[in-house]
């Protein structure tokens, strides 16, 4: 199974992504803003960062990167013959899914207008997704967050569709640590191939280095973020 893990200029986690790929048991992949296609990867992740030093807001450029028209493409609303290319974004990953429009709703500036560096706990609340099979419905989990403009944000009409649809796939517990509207953390497509997330499972997925048990779903070695990607070679191979 090989996930592609895109480096633009300014990425910063690009190399933790790649290194969890390869941890969870996948063949991790290293693609090109400029790539004009995608290696023939099974799945992307874009990773956090600072995609063109956040020039314009996060994400914002990155989203015209020559290697995001076939992400586009290929991530687009499923076909006969396709469910659709599987995408995870991670933080400016997240951000740049929404300026792309493969997700609704924006990422805004922290309501703290700081950036925020903490342990998050979160609540999986969408498991039938290709990043988040192998969680249970509504495991409590913690993974590291650190951005500036996190706050998801969107109208009253698509927090109610992404509710209704049961589209959030995860939730900040305890604290709201940016504002987000509805506490939402991390939303995916209708299908569940593309999922914005933004706080960091790629840097849980080793024992040792990632925060300390603190939910109750916790792995209690550091790993609570490992399943995201041990998910999409499940949810890869059953697409
Ligand atoms: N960790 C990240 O990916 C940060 C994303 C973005 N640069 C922000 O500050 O919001």
């Amino acid at each position: 199974m090989r996930i592609g893990v895109v480096t633009f200029p300014g990425s910063l986690d690009d190399r933790d992504a790649l290194r969890a790929v390869r941890i969870a048991g996948g063949t991790p992949v290293s693609l090109w803003h400029g790539d004009e296609d995608i290696k023939g990867v099974d799945a992307v992740v874009l990773p956090g960062g600072f995609s063109y030093g956040d020039y314009l807001r996060c994400g914002a450029i990155a989203r015209f990167a020559p290697v995001m028209s076939e992400i586009i493409r290929l991530a687009g609303p499923p076909t006969q013959t396709s469910p659709g290319l599987p995408v995870l974004g991670i933080c400016n990953g997240f951000q740049v899914l929404c300026e792309s429009h493969l997700l609704p709703g924006a990422l805004i500036r922290n309501e703290q207008q700081q950036f925020i560096c903490r342990d998050q706990k979160l609540r999986i609340e969408r498991t039938d997704t290709v990043w988040t099979n192998r969680y249970g419905k509504d495991d409590e989990i913690v993974v590291p967050l650190k951005n500036g403009e996190g706050g998801f944000a969107a109208d009253q009409a698509t927090l109610d569709m992404l509710e209704g649809e049961g589209r959030v796939v995860a939730r900040y517990l305890d604290v709201n640590p940016n504002g987000s509207f509805r506490d939402i953390a991390g939303i995916s497509n209708a299908t569940g191939t593309v999922v914005g997330l933004m706080p960091h499972p790629e840097h849980a997925t080793e024992a040792g280095y990632g925060p300390e048990a603190q939910a109750a779903n916790s792995t209690g070695d550091g790993t609570d973020g490992l399943a995201f990607f041990t998910s999409a070679l499940q949810g890869v191979l059953s697409a």
